[in-house]
């Protein structure tokens, strides 16, 4: 019935400047919001002197009923709504007439004016109401029988927001602008968001609201100078965050800054002097803000962020209270020891021993080793020991991961949380727990602490009261943090107390996989026989035969009996035929193919189909969905679903059910872009996590990825069953590469030397 009223409507609809016949203008009224989800909604449209409705979707802001809408855009046939005019430009006229102005004053925008009063004011002041309203002010409303002073007062303000808000917005949208960006920029900067875009765009970049480049582009279109003083500190900044984010440094040379900068301001046309970005350069080490923070600081011939200068200050005096605690050992603490070994039926290696001890001498003890050189099982040891010399004392576990902290409260039998949910970290970034307000306890046991970064590091060790024990646990081996900083190691560099385990109890002469971790480490190449059917090494040059092996080596496992779930395959990029993106799709298309009724079973979002059963991975921290960074799971529903994050509203939408770990999590279409397939991940995004079996591509196409920690930490996820697939060459040139870990931070400078436990 739907679609033949639309076909009524369509031919006195199209807008022949687009050329397109389906192409359409409709005028009409919002009758009703059928669906909205941040930009993007769903609404009945009536048109203009006609009485039945029809849909139209697309990307507005600020809508409420009875608004007044020119429409632009395109019919479609949606394959279970069908026909609807998808939007692509709006416009919300001014009233013109008194009907419209009527349903204008009404709108739920405007409290405090129903159909009555609406009717009212266009009564009194006729098709000219709004430009009266607004020129003079709430004093025109007081005018109206029944509106107080106060209640002029409001209506006035809504009215004056929202006029301004549709006109900034509107001004903005051709620029580029989302409508929702376009929000965000005026409520930061209010009526002079206008004026701020087109003459000083790169104030926005300060607060995170556009990137460097879309600020150049903004600005190259208002015809603004190359050679300004805003644009060339953008650039600064934006170098100095490029290094600090990518690369997880902490400072960066300023000579690299520099150079850099001149570059990225030059791309196009030499229009920046190298002078004028020295003296940038310096205004943003020197000129504070109103809390008298600069943004950079200098230290010598380096410049640091001043987050992470500031960070990495607070970090060193923290642990340099800590580290230097020296107390005697209790004079029961050996016979605990003897105790627990005595009820494990274990002999505690030497240096097992020595971990036990040291964490009842000082206050921060780190303990490190590779794969199967028995770091859970000392940590137990110490939960045990510290517990029968501390009967009362409350002891945290904790982990920089979901997956992570859950595989530790798995082989410990303890409770363990996350390090950001444990500190009370919420969506402001804000901690619960801190200086302040510091945790409540006498034991914090850190596992995987190699992926702490430099500002989660701050955080944690800033809760701490005096007198808590911190047992950071980790393989310094594998990669560092995805953020800025490589804390562990710089700890240990800079001679803290720590423990590290050599001695490998892992079945290392059974298991190639702890062996081979262990060569890797140490510079040699893998050792392989593949009669002992866990290490496996296929040789292949070509990058997309690379590719194909990896397919069809998903599938063997597949058919040997191992679940999909068990399978990883870990890359070093993205890009590439190696990298996730291709080798995802190949994936799934031979693991979870379309079927018949692919309609009801896909959802897209973007360029990405998912499936029903597609192995998918959460790309970002959702404390909302309680799913994190890392975390995998399967789509076990595509429809309707009523999300359960914080921040959205509860009605019923189209999208996915995910089941993490036995827990379902709702995602609606427009929250899709929070997860990835994850029949291949990236080694990054594996850290922390262990899969029965780890397939790895392992090619010159990613050379710069080929680094021996990387090799290290991706081999190191297999329980059963290690399969690289690659060249010798590029094996070759992993193992000997360890430069990868470098990264300038200062935390180990600004540490004293510690005596050693
Ligand atoms: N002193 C010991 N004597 C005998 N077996 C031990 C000893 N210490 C640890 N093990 C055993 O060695 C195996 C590996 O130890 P554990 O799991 O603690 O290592 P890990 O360093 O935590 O390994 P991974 O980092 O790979 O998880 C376990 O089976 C553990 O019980």
């Amino acid at each position: 019935m739907l679609a033949v009223q639309i076909d009524l409507f369509q031919p006195q609809a199209t807008e022949p400047a687009m050329g397109d016949a389906r192409t359409a203008e409709l005028r009409g009224t919002v009758r009703r919001i059928i669906f909205q989800k941040g930009d993007f909604y769903i609404l009945a449209i009536s048109p203009e002197q006609r009485k039945e409705t029809v849909t139209a979707t697309g990307e507005f802001f600020n809508l409420a009923p009875n608004d007044s809408l020119i429409l632009w855009g395109e019919w479609v046939d949606h394959n279970r709504f069908g026909k609807q005019l998808k939007v692509t430009r709006w416009e919300r006229p001014q009233p013109t007439n008194e009907a419209q102005l009527r349903e204008y004053l009404s709108s739920a925008f405007i409290k405090g004016v129903g159909n009555i009063k609406a009717a009212q004011i266009v009564n009194v002041y006729g098709t000219n109401a709004l430009d009266i309203i607004l020129e003079q002010g709430p004093k025109a409303l007081e005018a109206i029988k029944g509106i107080g002073p106060r209640q002029a007062e409001q209506i006035y303000k809504a009215i004056r927001d929202r006029h301004e808000l549709h006109r900034v917005v509107m001004n903005l949208l051709p620029l580029g602008f989302t409508p929702k960006l376009a929000q965000r920029v005026y409520k930061k900067f209010g009526s002079r968001t206008i004026d701020i875009v087109k003459t000083d765009p790169y104030r926005l970049t300060e607060v995170d609201l556009i990137g460097f480049y879309r600020a150049d582009q903004i600005a190259a279109s208002a015809g603004l100078p190359k050679d300004g003083d805003g644009r060339i500190q953008a650039a600064i900044r934006h170098v100095v965050e490029e290094q600090t984010s990518s690369l997880g440094h902490c400072w960066l040379p300023m000579e690299d800054v520099i150079e850099q900068s001149l570059m990225l301001l030059n791309r196009e046309a030499r229009s920046v002097e190298r002078q004028h970005v020295e003296q940038a350069l310096s205004r943003l080490c020197t000129l504070a803000d109103d809390k008298g923070r600069t943004v950079l600081v200098q230290n010598g011939q380096v410049v640091y962020p001043s987050w992470l200068y500031q960070a990495e200050q607070r970090l060193a005096e923290n642990v340099q209270a800590m580290a230097g605690v020296r107390t005697d050992p209790s004079a029961n603490l050996d016979r605990h020891i003897l105790a627990y070994e005595r009820a494990t039926r274990i002999e505690l290696a030497p240096e097992q021993w020595q971990a036990c001890r040291a964490i009842s001498q000082t206050d921060l003890l780190i303990l490190t080793g590779g794969p199967g050189t028995g770091k859970t099982q000392t940590t137990r040891a110490v939960l045990y020991v510290f517990e029968k010399l501390h009967p009362e004392a409350k002891i945290l576990l904790a982990a920089p991961t979901g997956r992570a902290s859950r595989r530790m409260a798995e082989v410990t039998g303890r409770e363990a949380g996350t390090l950001h949910r444990m500190l009370g970290i919420g969506k402001d970034g804000k901690a619960q727990y801190n200086r302040d307000n510091p945790l409540p306890c006498d034991l914090l046991v850190v596992d995987e602490s190699s992926m702490m970064d430099l500002s989660l590091a701050y955080r944690v060790f800033d809760a701490l009261a005096p007198g808590t024990k911190v047992l950071l646990v980790g393989d310094t081996d594998q990669l560092p943090s995805v953020g800025p900083g490589n804390v562990l190691k710089d700890l240990i560099e800079a001679g803290c107390p720590s423990v590290r385990l050599t001695r490998i109890f892992r079945q290392a002469e059974q298991s190639q996989i702890v062996l081979n971790a262990h060569r890797i480490n140490r510079g040699q190449a893998p050792q392989i026989n593949p009669a002992k059917g866990d290490f496996f090494f296929i040789r292949q040059e070509d990058p997309e035969k690379v590719a194909d092996l990896i397919v069809r080596s998903v599938v063997r496992l597949i058919q040997k009996g191992m679940g999909i779930e068990d399978i990883q395959v870990l890359c070093p990029m993205k890009k590439g035929h190696t990298g996730t993106d291709s080798l995802n799709r190949r994936l799934q298309e031979v693991v979870n193919p379309a079927r018949g009724n692919a309609a009801m079973e896909e959802i897209t979002y973007g360029s990405q189909v998912f499936r029903l059963r597609d192995k998918v991975i959460q790309t970002k921290n959702n404390y909302g969905k309680g799913v994190f960074n890392g975390d995998i799971g399967t789509i076990v529903s595509v429809g309707t679903v009523q999300t359960n994050s914080d921040d959205s509203d509860s009605e019923p939408a189209e999208g996915i059910a995910v089941q993490f770990n036995g827990q379902e999590v709702a995602y609606t279409q427009d929250e899709l872009g929070q997860l990835a397939l994850a029949y291949a991940i990236t080694v990054h995004k594996s850290q922390g996590s262990e899969f029965k079996a780890v397939i790895v591509p392992i090619t010159t196409q990613s050379y710069v990825m080929l680094a021996r920690n990387l090799l290290y930490t991706a081999v190191t996820r297999s329980r059963e069953m290690a399969v690289l697939v690659g060249t010798d060459k590029a094996l070759w040139i992993a193992v000997k590469n360890d430069k990868v870990s470098q990264r300038n931070t200062g935390l180990k400078e600004k540490l004293r030397p510690f005596n050693s436990c």
